[in-house]
């Protein structure tokens, strides 16, 4: 009998340019959203977008204020919405209040629409919230946005770190599906071919254009915004994040929990990529192209510009492998004297 199947859930509208926060209200009437929003927000993107959002709106929607990415955030956030009686939920803001919202929006069975001010990482347009607890991570599958508006006069106004983020998390992609093929081969692991095309394709695109990625360039918003959107419909088509996470994100989920500061996520994936590439492709192989791919965007390439110690990088390639089950090419874990070498080859160390 046929048992393959899949189910495909993407945004419905995504709007990315020049100013087009403008066009929010128009978005909200096309899909047919009903009743009134509840907006989930944080100071500095409350003053630079919601604003011009509620403006758009009918009546003054309630707003929440998130500034942390906890499941007591998630919590608020269904209660106020509740007490509102919210027909939906807008989430305008960095990645912490875009996966607050999705998470609750997921929970409350209502529309999520994401309005991200910063282009940091993928997670602002897929189908995953990310939580972390305690001393661990919590990487959930929720419903996608409806919707995606990315005004990218908004966000190359952004931190420019949050752009180098998102450009290393996408350059991450290239081991992320170098992994997920091993994991087919070695363990029989689902592949989805239109969807690792689509990712790598993605990565290439970008590192194709590094040129064009500079502080203070609205192209730059651009370049990376249209690439996180390529990664989330990879993400989605997939039906997983195995497109866009291997084990560089176990990693990087792993220094989240031993380190004492954390990087930003797309930073710490991308380092992390430079030395798991070593490990598929040894010293000749390709892990030199990430290195000067994140390099020539100007993302960091060291444990240091991460501002972690070499130790706790080592650790954590040493254990990611027990977070998750996803096999990788850290197998059933590498050796600590294996992880040193790899991360001192790569200059990561
Ligand atoms: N869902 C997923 O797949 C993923 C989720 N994450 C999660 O995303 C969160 C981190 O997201 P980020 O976007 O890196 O950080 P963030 O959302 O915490 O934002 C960082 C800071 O930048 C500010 N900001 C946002 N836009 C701005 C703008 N245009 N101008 C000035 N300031 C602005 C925010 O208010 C905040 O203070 C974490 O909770 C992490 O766990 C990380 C990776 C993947
Ligand atoms: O960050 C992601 C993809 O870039 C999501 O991956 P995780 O499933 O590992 O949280
Ligand atoms: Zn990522």
């Amino acid at each position: 009998m046929f048992e393959k199947r899949s189910w495909i859930r993407l945004p419905r509208n995504v709007v990315i340019g020049h100013g087009v926060i403008e066009e929010t209200g128009q978005m909200l009437s096309e899909l047919h959203l009903s009743g009134t929003p509840l907006i989930v927000t944080s100071s500095t993107p409350k003053v630079i977008a919601t604003d011009r959002v509620t403006e758009q709106l009918a009546s003054d929607p309630p707003v929440e204020l998130v500034e942390t990415a906890r499941f007591s955030s998630v919590e608020h956030v269904i209660e106020r919405a509740q007490a509102e009686s919210a027909g939906y939920l807008l989430g305008i803001g960095g990645g912490t209040v875009i996966d607050v919202a999705k998470m609750a929006a997921d929970e409350l069975g209502v529309g999520f629409v994401s309005v991200p001010t910063a282009a940091s990482h993928d997670g602002i347009v897929s189908g995953r919230g990310s939580i972390p607890e305690g001393t661990t991570r919590h990487s959930v599958a929720a419903d996608p946005p409806l919707g995606v508006i990315a005004d990218t006069a908004i966000i190359a106004e952004a931190p420019w770190k949050y752009t180098t983020a998102g450009c290393a998390d996408i350059i991450s992609n290239y081991t992320a599906v170098r992994d997920w093929q091993l994991a087919a081969r070695l363990k029989n692991a689902e592949y989805s071919e239109y969807a690792g095309a689509l990712s790598r394709m993605t990565a290439e695109m970008l590192v194709g254009n590094a040129d064009s990625i500079n502080q203070g360039l609205e192209d730059s918003a651009w370049i990376v915004m249209k690439a996180l959107v390529s990664s989330g419909v990879a993400m989605s088509i997939a039906d997983s994040s195995r497109p866009a996470s291997g084990a560089e994100h176990l990693i990087s989920h792993q220094l989240d929990r031993i380190a004492e500061d954390t990087a930003l996520h797309g930073h710490q994936v991308g380092v992390a990529s430079i030395t798991t590439e070593y490990l598929h492709s040894g010293q000749d192989g390709n892990w030199q192209n990430v290195h000067d791919a994140l390099s020539n965007i100007g993302a960091p390439t060291t444990v240091a510009e991460l501002g972690h110690s070499a130790e706790d990088f080592t650790e954590a390639m040493t254990t990611a492998h027990e977070i998750r089950d996803r096999y990788t090419i850290l197998g059933n874990g590498v050796s600590e004297a294996a992880a040193r070498e790899a991360a001192r080859v790569t200059g990561v160390i």
